[in-house]
């Protein structure tokens, strides 16, 4: 884990986004697995968001020359030509599994054509991410704070100034969901870290236990060394002592609506509005009437609420609802590069990577993120070789089925 120097080589057994997750938890500090790992309540949402692929079947085309395939997607997303139909989602704090954090995931997406989303709640700041991702950083994700839309406007103008695309809104989070898990693993970030894109040293509202960002048991030696071994602090314009006493705790907005907001963020500013977090086809429209330029369809990685939907599953009804006129992008257990397939055969337009950028961070830092990049890459390659598909747009809804409805046609039809 050196972000500097020669980059460390994936050892040559690990040949799946399975095997490098194994080989991540090997060294991943606890508490840091538990943060990336938790899940609302029982975890059932986390569980579907991985099984829901394999439900799907899919039914390949012969003899097709597909000896030369191009996976560049159809259409510009971002007004940009991507090298894949995939991306890498906002995550917060990813100085947890390397040092380079996301200065680092920027870095590789650049380096493979591909877009990546900062999560506002980065260790890295909006510019320096910028700067080291170039043009595949395209969207600042955000929550509108409670009382402190000044500090959404600081957030936007900067992004706007650092050349960024698109303002991505996550909307499945007006209250923090309920996860027992990281209150038990007394998850607290590591007193070296910071979020970096405020001033202040603000607890954040998400993705932390929020009662112990101030007060939890202090970040074990271990946990630093596995953390962070080499960040140094950044520097503090209010002490952390005097942050606590204010209570400076950031919280999301819990009335944000869509009539409300997404015409202040219109008005605020001029760049692409995406939302993020879309699971309703009703909410599908919403978004498009209120504005937006495009939709994810994601369940915040099973973080939020608990025997949620997957995004999976509802994106045959989305894209029928949304009909072409937005780009319907989705999130949420894409581990192989079928399941990029199968999103894209049931209409998304894009597909989007949490957790396993941080086993590739976890392993290799810039070179392991670039390494899980690669492997989907490969495994999509193979999978429309296999497919019959010498191009993106020939993935078509007919070459997935899911059994029982295989089964329920009974040889009708051409199947
Ligand atoms: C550790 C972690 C932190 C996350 N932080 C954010 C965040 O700050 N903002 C956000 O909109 N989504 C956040 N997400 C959700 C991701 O953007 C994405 O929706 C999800 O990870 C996709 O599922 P996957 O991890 O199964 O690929 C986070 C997810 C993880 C795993």
């Amino acid at each position: 884990m050196n972000g500097t120097s020669t980059p460390p080589i994936i050892p040559r057994e690990i040949l799946s986004l399975k095997d490098l997750e194994a080989k991540c938890l090997e060294t991943m500090a606890p508490m840091v697995r538990d943060y990336l790992y938790d899940g609302a309540e029982e975890g059932h949402t986390i569980r579907e968001n991985l099984e829901v692929w394999d439900r799907w079947l899919v039914i390949p085309r012969m003899m097709r020359d597909t000896s030369v395939v191009d996976l560049t997607p159809p259409s510009l997303q971002f007004n940009h030509q991507w090298s894949l139909p995939l991306g890498i989602a906002p995550s917060a704090m990813q100085q947890l599994a390397h040092p380079s954090g996301e200065k680092a995931t920027a870095a590789a997406a650049r380096s493979m054509n591909i877009p990546f989303g900062l999560s506002t709640f980065s260790n890295y700041t909006i510019e320096e991410v910028r700067e080291s991702g170039g043009d595949s950083v395209v969207g600042l994700q955000m929550y509108l704070l409670e009382g402190r839309r000044d500090l959404n406007v600081e957030l936007i103008r900067r992004a706007e100034a650092a050349g960024y695309k698109a303002i991505v809104l996550t909307i499945d989070s007006p209250v923090p969901g309920n996860r027992p898990g990281l209150i038990k693993s007394n998850f607290v970030m590591p007193k070296h870290m910071r979020f970096r894109n405020f001033s202040e040293d603000f607890g954040g509202p998400l993705d932390q236990a929020q009662d112990t960002q101030f007060n939890g048991p202090p970040t074990t030696a271990a946990d630093l060394a596995t953390a962070n071994p080499e960040g140094p602090p950044a520097p503090l314009a209010v002490p952390k002592e005097a942050a606590k006493s204010r209570g400076n705790q950031l919280i999301v907005d819990p009335s944000i609506n869509w009539e409300r907001d997404m015409k202040w963020l219109r008005e605020t500013t001029s760049l692409e509005i995406w939302v993020k977090g879309v699971l309703h086809p009703l909410d599908a429209e919403e978004a498009i009437a209120h504005g937006a330029s495009g939709m994810i369809i994601s369940n915040h990685g099973g973080r939020q609420l608990d025997t949620c939907v997957s995004a999976l599953d509802v994106l045959p009804a989305i894209v029928k609802q949304v009909n072409g006129r937005v780009p319907v992008h989705l999130d949420g257990g894409i581990r192989r590069g079928g399941d990029v397939f199968k999103a894209l055969a049931l209409g998304a337009d894009f597909v989007w990577i949490g957790r396993p950028v941080w086993w590739g961070l976890e392993v290799a830092g810039e070179e392991g993120v670039r390494w899980v990049i690669q492997t989907l890459k490969r495994e999509l390659e193979v999978v429309m070789k296999l497919m019959g598909c010498r191009n993106v747009g020939e993935i078509k809804r007919e070459m997935v089925m899911t059994k029982s409805g295989l089964l329920s046609m009974g040889g009708s039809g051409v199947l």
